[in-house]
């Protein structure tokens, strides 16, 4: 399974972050405002010391006034419960704006990840993309309503507490600025390490939660092989891997926090040094020296808090950056600038055509994260299928059956060429218009943990009435009546994936829904491959007496499915080589007798006998 395609090149910290824009818009006066509530709490707090100042120069030192000194700490009391409050303020401010640009984050990928075509699901497993949308936006909405805020609230305080420093003393604070510079060289280095070390665990994360993902869904695969030992070892190994990189990351901050809490303290007793010298000999008041080293107390704390805020803002970029990865994927299958209608259903159903027809699988993504087409699978495919017939495609395993089906609802689009509906190219149509007109039912059958009735009804909009006939409809002609004898019938919940019914009765619920949808054009992806051929046989004998208006391309790998369709079509390296009833075919197409010896041979496992491997070497063309 692919993990994730290659990051894009680096950008700037600020120009990724400053993308969140989008979503942050309409928490910004929240978020604004619990900001300056948090700068007020900052400044009240700077205040304090100059508070000091003049308690300490006038009512204690050279007034001597009583009065003098409880009236300031009666400010001072004043000035901390406001500071209390408006840290109160910002809490509440920033409580659910976060969480509101994380919905909408959320809801925006999950848009855009069902818009994405299947070639982009190909690439991407599924524990890269549950990371992102999970964890990775936790991260980004901790960072918008914390880390952002708490980031320029604390340089500021700091910038502010410097500038009130220099006044206070502009030696002493030059002293402290002179400390600040191996301060901010350490966080430069910090940052270009940290970044790095973030993006690859949060990479690793989701390689982990792909593993997980892997592992349960083929938990029976793993436990028939006794493959558990192995798939533990694995886990763990990865396991391990995300452990030494958080471990390298939490160095790394570790490292750039002790600094900046160490670099600061040392500071300060440098510059107490000096200040007990610019006192003694007059030159600083004894209220100017205190004020000095309440402010520095005062801003070494958002410096000392500035390891941790630059590390979740880093964090934050890793998150966005993935984010973005995945949302900046543009879709290459999307409705026209200006979609064409379908004309009016004929009822005798639609032409298919397809004219020319090129498809390759993009090859796996090059280091530069660019796809690279592969080698073509379909190579020039012509075929058209009359309004209301059956068809029937056949071809050896491999040959690119299911590929050709999944190019008409635009599953994956044509490379070169043409698949038209009643005369408009499919990639005309809205998508919306094409999934109404066209239906597809594939061999193994992805049901939703929904009732039976929603599952049925997954490709309509009808309710009520209409909805329970269509339902019973669907299901009589999928002859899928079990459906009536489960737990609580229609309403039973059939599970993730449908697991509690048999593969048989889970492929006649997707053929129901399938059917449900009414749809000019129905494809069938050998969805009757798990019936045993009888009842493939009423299944198909009903659809073809119930869909008469529809045309219907069916893939088979059963003689007994393809002797029921109308014609078939033979598919060979890449084209039809060959299209008739099948009786014509069988006398002429030995191609087409080799596939039907092979699939014969599979269908009858117990008839595959030398005798048959011996027929099947002579016949092979
Ligand atoms: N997502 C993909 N990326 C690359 N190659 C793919 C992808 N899906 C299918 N293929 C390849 O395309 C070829 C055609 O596959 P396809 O599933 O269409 O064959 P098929 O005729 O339906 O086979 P079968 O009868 O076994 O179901 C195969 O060689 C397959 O390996």
């Amino acid at each position: 399974m692919p993990s994730a395609p290659p990051a894009s090149p680096p950008e700037s910290t600020t120009r990724v972050l400053l993308r969140l824009r989008r979503w942050a818009r309409p928490a910004l006066p929240r978020i604004a405002l619990g900001g300056l509530t948090a700068l007020g709490a900052s400044l009240l707090a700077l205040a304090v010391p100059q508070v000091l100042r003049v308690i300490v120069n006038g009512p204690l030192l050279s007034e001597g006034s009583q009065r003098g000194v409880i009236l300031g700490a009666a400010v001072v009391l004043a000035l901390g419960v406001l500071e209390a409050f408006l840290v109160w303020c910002r809490r509440a401010l920033i409580l659910t704006p976060g969480t509101t640009v994380e919905r909408d984050m959320r809801t925006d990928l999950f848009r855009h990840l069902l818009d994405l075509p299947v070639e982009f699901h190909d690439r991407w497993s599924g524990g890269q993309l549950l990371s992102r949308i999970m964890s990775d936006l936790g991260t980004i909405r901790r960072w918008t309503v914390f880390g952002l805020v708490m980031l320029l609230v604390s340089a500021t305080t700091v910038v502010v507490g410097i500038g009130l420093m220099l006044a206070t003393s502009w030696v002493l604070g030059l002293v402290y600025l002179v400390g600040a510079v191996p301060m901010i060289w350490l966080g430069f280095r910090f940052r270009e390490d940290y970044k790095v070390v973030a993006r690859r665990a949060r990479d690793q994360a989701g390689d982990l939660a792909t593993t997980v993902e892997e592992s349960v869904h083929g938990i029976r695969v793993l436990k028939a092989f006794g493959r558990g030992a192995d798939a533990l070892d694995d886990f763990a190994r990865q396991a391990d891997e995300l452990r030494t990189t958080e471990v390298h990351k939490a160095k790394t901050q570790s490292r750039v926090s002790f600094a900046l809490s160490a670099i600061p303290e040392a500071i300060l007793a440098v510059s107490l040094g000096f200040g007990v010298v610019l006192t003694s000999r007059g030159e600083l008041s004894v209220g100017a020296l205190v004020a000095f080293f309440a402010t520095a107390a005062v801003v070494n704390s958002p410096v000392e808090r500035l390891g941790m805020l630059l590390a979740m803002t880093l964090d934050a970029k890793a998150a966005t950056d993935r984010y973005l990865q995945v949302m900046d994927t543009g879709s290459a299958v999307r409705d026209p600038a200006e979609a064409v209608a379908l004309p009016v259903a004929d009822p005798a159903g639609s032409r298919v055509e397809l004219s020319g027809v090129h498809f390759a699988h993009p090859r796996s993504a090059s280091a530069d994260g660019e796809l690279r087409g592969g080698s073509d699978i379909l190579a020039g495919i012509d075929l058209v299928l009359e309004p209301g017939e059956t068809m029937a495609l056949v071809g050896l395993t491999g040959s690119g059956k299911t590929t050709l089906l999944q190019l008409v609802p635009r599953l994956y689009d044509v490379t070169a060429g043409s698949v038209r509906i009643d005369g408009v190219d499919v990639r005309d149509l809205s998508r919306a218009d094409l999934r109404a007109a066209v239906s597809i039912a594939f061999e193994d059958p992805i049901l939703f943990s929904a009732s039976v009735r929603e599952n049925v009804l997954l490709g309509t909009d009808l309710s009520g009435q209409a909805a329970d006939d269509l339902v019973a409809e669907a299901l009589d002609v999928a002859r899928a009546g079990f459906a009536y004898g489960l737990p609580d019938g229609l309403d039973t919940i059939i599970g993730e994936e449908g697991l509690s019914l048999s593969g048989g009765q889970r492929q006649r619920i997707a053929l129901a829904r399938a059917i449900a949808v009414r749809p000019r054009v129905l494809l069938l992806d050998d969805p009757l491959s798990a019936l045993d051929v009888t009842t493939e046989a009423a299944v198909t004998g009903r659809l073809r007496e119930m869909l008469t208006g529809t045309t219907t391309l069916v893939v088979a790998h059963r003689p007994s499915t393809v002797a029921l369709a109308d014609r078939v079509a033979v598919l060979e390296d890449g084209r039809i080589t060959g299209v008739g009833r099948h009786a014509d075919l069988l006398s002429t197409h030995p191609h087409y007798r080799y596939v039907l010896t092979a699939l014969s041979a599979l269908d009858d496992p117990g008839g595959a006998d030398d005798a048959q491997a011996d027929e099947l070497a002579e016949v092979r063309p």
